[in-house]
Order: structure tokens, then C-alpha cells, then sequence
């Protein structure tokens, strides 16, 4: 199970130091959400932001896009230093032609999914992609409850990648901690993203260890 910390929940007054504590906790890679106010109602950083943080951080970044037209900045994305990019499907009119462009840039692609949104509309593209976000909030805050009936749509995702040898990997998004997070990873998410739950609390590194231990149990 991989960890990817969303700093939407860090003090951007002092981004650069809660990054490196969850660095030098072991995080396996740096969640950035991209908002735009009309995909989602809010607005949050660009690539200038990545651009400042890439010669700084190590571990590679996973840029999840809540934009409309996301095809208009992949490349703004790439130059800043996105490792990974994920566009909505609900975002995409074009989506095969999305997940070309950003793979023709040398870096994965995934495809998130809102929670309304089944998994059947990925069908044609999964064997194309490297990842699925599945959200188990509705995007737009971070510090949301779970939605529990999306336990059901992990294991359906999960059961398909047992058909074909699928490469794309589960990354589960929203109201995840230490109190949720062995559901989620039995019903086979492989990447979880939190946000209030390490960088909500007093101490991150503590918070990160928590959250591998609750999934031990
Ligand atoms: O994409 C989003 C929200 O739209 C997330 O990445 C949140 O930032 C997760 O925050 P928590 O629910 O873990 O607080
Ligand atoms: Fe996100």
C-alpha cells in the first residue's frame, strides 16, 4: 500500500516544510489537487506552485486535475513537473485523445471517477492507463466524510484487474484514516490518498505511521 499525501490540507503559508515531514516519513508520493472553481467549486493552485516545489521534493508527484478542459494543460503540467497526471472522465469529452496526450509526454496517465460515476464508463481505456482514482468523496474539500457504498465500487474495480493482466493501479481518494483505511486496502485499493488525516493533525510523521498500522490490523 502506497501513501500519497494530499497537501491540500497543509498550511500553504509553510508548504515546503510540511512537504519535507511527510518526506522524511516515508510518503511514497506527493498528492497536489488542482481545482479550478467550475469542474469543482473551489479554487487551488497551478503549475506555477509544482513548478516552485519540484527541485525540492523527491518523491514524484501525483497531480490530480478537478479542471475543466484538463487537454488545454497537460503540457503547463508536464513542464512544472507532474509525474503522474489524472483528469476526470467527467471532465473529458475526448478522453481517449486526453490519456494520449499525456502519455505522448512521457508520464503516466490516470483517470479519476466521481463517486456517482460507474466504472463500467473506463471500460475502453483501462488497458491504456496506469491508474484509477476512484473518489470516495465528491471533489472540491478536502475533510469530507466517506462515502461508504464506495467500498462496493473498489472491489468491482478490483475484481476486473483479475480478468486481464491490467496494469493500472487503484488509487482511493477522500475521508480516509487510520479508522477506514483496512477496508479500503482489503477491498483492494493499492494508493490512498489523505489529507486531514496527516496533515490535519499535530504531527504528520505520526499520523503516517498510524495510518500503515491501522493497516496492518
Ligand atoms: O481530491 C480531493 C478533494 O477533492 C482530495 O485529494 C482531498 O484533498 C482529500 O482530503 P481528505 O478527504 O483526505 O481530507
Ligand atoms: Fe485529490
Amino acid at each position: 500500500m502506497k501513501i500519497a499525501p494530499s497537501i491540500l490540507s497543509a498550511d500553504f503559508g509553510c508548504l515546503i516544510e510540511d512537504i519535507k515531514k511527510i518526506e522524511r516519513a516515508g510518503a511514497d508520493l506527493l498528492h497536489i489537487d488542482v481545482m479550478d472553481g467550475h469542474f469543482v467549486p473551489n479554487i487551488t493552485i497551478g503549475p506555477g506552485v509544482i513548478r516552485s516545489l519540484k527541485n525540492r521534493v523527491s518523491i514524484p508527484f501525483d497531480v490530480h486535475l478537478m479542471i475543466d478542459e484538463p487537454e488545454k494543460y497537460i503540457n503547463e503540467f508536464v513542464k512544472a513537473g507532474a509525474d503522474i497526471i489524472t483528469v476526470h472522465q467527467e471532465a473529458c469529452i475526448h478522453l481517449n485523445r486526453v490519456i494520449q496526450i499525456i502519455k505522448d509526454c512521457g508520464i503516466k496517465a490516470g483517470v479519476a471517477l466521481n463517486p456517482s460515476t460507474p466504472v463500467e464508463m473506463l471500460e475502453y481505456v483501462l488497458s491504456d492507463i496506469d491508474m484509477v482514482l476512484l473518489m470516495t468523496v465528491n471533489p472540491g474539500f478536502g475533510g469530507q466524510k466517506f462515502i461508504d457504498s464506495m467500498i462496493d465500487k473498489i472491489s468491482d474495480l478490483n475484481s476486473t484487474k483479475k480478468n486481464k493482466p491490467f496494469k493500472f493501479e487503484i488509487e482511493v481518494d477522500g475521508g480516509i484514516s487510520k479508522s477506514n483505511i483496512k477496508i479500503v486496502t482489503d477491498a483492494g485499493a493499492d494508493i490512498i490518498v489523505a489529507g486531514s488525516s496527516i496533515f490535519g493533525t499535530e504531527d504528520p510523521k505520526k499520523a503516517i505511521y498510524e495510518l500503515r498500522e491501522a493497516n496492518k490490523k
